[in-house]
């Protein structure tokens, strides 16, 4: 998978609201209402990075969520990363 350069990246951020770019990675973060909310959708993007093949630098502190994607393979943002990104934001409004 080739790495976008930035002009590509920011081309394809104009579709993803809340999310950024930042040190060749995009980011984005969530607050739930509680843990076990957070826990919840945390779950269900873990089994959709395994249907995918491709993982999520992500940390979790009780109803916070930060999520940094880039593909590891390629030195960079590819369209691997949007379109997981487009898949968590898919079941971040399903909720
Ligand atoms: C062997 C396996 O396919 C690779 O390590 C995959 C797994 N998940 C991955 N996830 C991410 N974010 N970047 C990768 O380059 C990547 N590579």
């Amino acid at each position: 998978m080739e790495k976008l350069n930035s002009a590509q990246i920011e081309e394809r951020l104009k579709k993803l609201e809340g999310w950024e770019y930042n040190n060749d990675a995009i980011e984005t973060s969530f607050e739930f209402k509680n843990f076990k909310e957070a826990f919840t959708v945390m779950t269900r993007i873990a089994f959709e990075c395994e249907a995918q093949n491709h993982h999520p630098d992500w940390s979790n502190v009780y109803n916070s969520l930060q999520i940094r994607l880039n593909t590891h393979d390629a030195g960079g943002v590819t369209d691997k990363d949007f379109a997981l990104a487009k898949s968590i934001e898919n079941i971040i409004v399903s909720e």
